[in-house]
């Protein structure tokens, strides 16, 4: 199996919180990994640190063999690695076409001249996708007026614009309908069989997570705390206090 992804002593503090403490975790090439943990437990400070929002303190981050831990997002991201937000990250004002247009970073060009040119590549698999994720009769519609768990379809959409070969996701399914989770989840599935994006999955929907995920990292106050697959982790003592000292 090659790494795809390989976080090795990471650790990261904010004045006097440590945020993440000596990580270490990998992915796979194909893998769709979970990683878990309650709130304040250092997950999205994590994924930051990978994708180059934030210099960390030490350690070391690497990517298809290639150090990354001091590059920055936009040269991480051309690498093939992204990440999505749990808040939404689209423009309401516009059709969702054009949210999907100018999430592609265009050779320096101007979101206005993006938008006019339209390069027909980007235009057909602009379609491609929003039929894939399901928004294709809505895809003239502004992106404000769809719901929720719709944006977040089209927020994936939007990534997959990018032709991404591994997405960190956050949170994908929280505040979405259980029906519409089952659409997301299924999309999620694919994107990793059909496409080939290896994912890593942060999710505080348990039920999502251990159907998706052939392996789990569990975090806790900064720290790694148990690593596993979802019965394992589901049935660890260690993470099942964890989760409920933090309620
Ligand atoms: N920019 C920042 N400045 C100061 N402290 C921060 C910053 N970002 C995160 N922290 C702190 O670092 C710790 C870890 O936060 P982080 O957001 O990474 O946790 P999380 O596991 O993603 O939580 P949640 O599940 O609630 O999103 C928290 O104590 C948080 O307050």
């Amino acid at each position: 199996m090659t790494t795809m992804l390989n976080v090795e002593s990471v650790s990261k503090r904010f004045g006097g919180i440590i945020a993440n403490s000596d990580i270490s975790m990998h992915v796979n090439q194909g893998e769709i990994v979970g990683l878990i943990g309650p709130n304040g437990s250092g997950k999205t400070t994590l994924y930051n640190s990978i994708v180059g929002y934030h210099p960390i303190d030490s350690g070391s981050v690497q990517f298809e063999g290639q150090e990354i831990s001091k590059m920055l997002v936009p040269q991480i991201a051309r690498l093939g690695l992204l990440r999505t937000f749990q808040q939404t990250r689209i423009y309401g004002a516009m059709t969702c076409v054009e949210n999907m247009l100018i999430s592609v970073p265009h050779k320096e060009e101007g979101i206005f001249a993006l938008l006019q040119r339209h390069p027909k590549a980007d235009l057909e698999r602009c379609d491609e996708l929003m039929e894939f994720v399901g928004l294709y009769s809505k895809r003239h519609l502004m992106a404000g007026s769809l719901s929720f768990g719709q944006q977040k379809l089209l927020e994936f959409a939007m990534a997959l614009m990018n032709e991404p070969k591994m997405l960190l996701l956050d949170e994908p399914t929280a505040g979405i309908n259980p029906t519409l989770i089952n659409g997301l989840l299924d999309r999620l599935l694919r994107a990793n069989q059909e496409f080939g994006i290896t994912l890593l999955v942060i999710e505080h929907n348990m039920r999502v997570i251990m159907n998706i995920a052939k392996r789990i990292y569990c975090l806790a106050h900064g720290q790694l705390l148990a690593e596993g697959g979802p019965n394992e982790i589901q049935n660890d003592p260690r993470v099942i206090d964890a989760y409920l000292g933090a309620h």
